[in-house]
């Protein structure tokens, strides 16, 4: 893949996610990982919008703060932030099993959207682009014990909503409205958007 700049910048993925790091390589641009260790706790009165933004850029900060002097001035630090919302309440990654039972029974049947914030920082100017998007899912009805088969494989544990649409969980999605890797938690095509206002054009 070609990019418009005549030495491509470097992102760093301030990540743990192995989904996330695997969508960012769509990019074709050089790509270094440096998870965040950042506390996800967020104000009561926060907005899904609010709290996906506001993590991201909670995530993207941190990288800066801790490791700026280790990247090139011209990298970029990317966050993200994905969470489930059904009829306004939101659902994190569940804690346990019993957490993940809990989520999936109530999202079973229903139609709940996730939301994932994406936010840039560039390390020289710390110029910083945050955004988000949203995607509806409609999920099949459940029985309980498809419910409990499923938690049985332990893919809910690390995921928002306690499902993985890339995974098993594909088969609990009827359908979905909007973008799919929204969903799998990096809207690639936002953060190629985001990535033109620092005058980095893809494809
Ligand atoms: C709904 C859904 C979420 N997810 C994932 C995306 C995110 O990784 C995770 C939500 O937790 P996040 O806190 O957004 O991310 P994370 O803890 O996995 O990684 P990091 O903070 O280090 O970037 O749920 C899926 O993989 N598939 C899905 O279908």
């Amino acid at each position: 893949m070609s990019v418009k700049q005549s030495s491509a910048p470097m992102l760093v993925l301030a990540s743990s996610s192995p989904r996330r790091k695997e969508l960012i390589s769509l990019l074709g641009l050089p790509v270094q990982i440096s998870p965040s260790h950042v506390s996800e706790d967020t104000p009561d009165d926060w907005s899904p919008l609010q709290i996906v933004e506001g993590l991201s850029l909670r995530k993207a900060l941190a990288v800066k703060e801790e490791l700026a002097h280790s990247f090139d001035p011209s990298s970029i630090i990317v966050g993200s932030d994905t969470i489930v919302v059904l009829n306004g309440k939101v659902m994190g990654k569940p804690r346990d099993d019993e957490d993940a039972e809990h989520m999936l029974q109530q999202l079973a049947g229903q139609i709940h959207e996730v939301y994932t914030g994406v936010s840039c920082i560039r390390i020289s100017d710390e110029k910083t682009v945050t955004s988000h998007r949203i995607t509806k899912v409609k999920m099949r009805n459940l029985s309980p014990e498809q419910i409990s088969r499923y938690v049985a494989t332990g893919e809910p544990l690390d995921k928002a909503g306690a499902y993985g649409i890339q995974e098993i969980g594909s088969l609990l999605v009827e359908s979905i409205d909007g973008c799919y890797f929204n969903v799998v938690g990096l809207p690639v095509s936002l953060l190629a958007v985001q990535l033109e206002q620092f005058n980095i054009t893809i494809p």
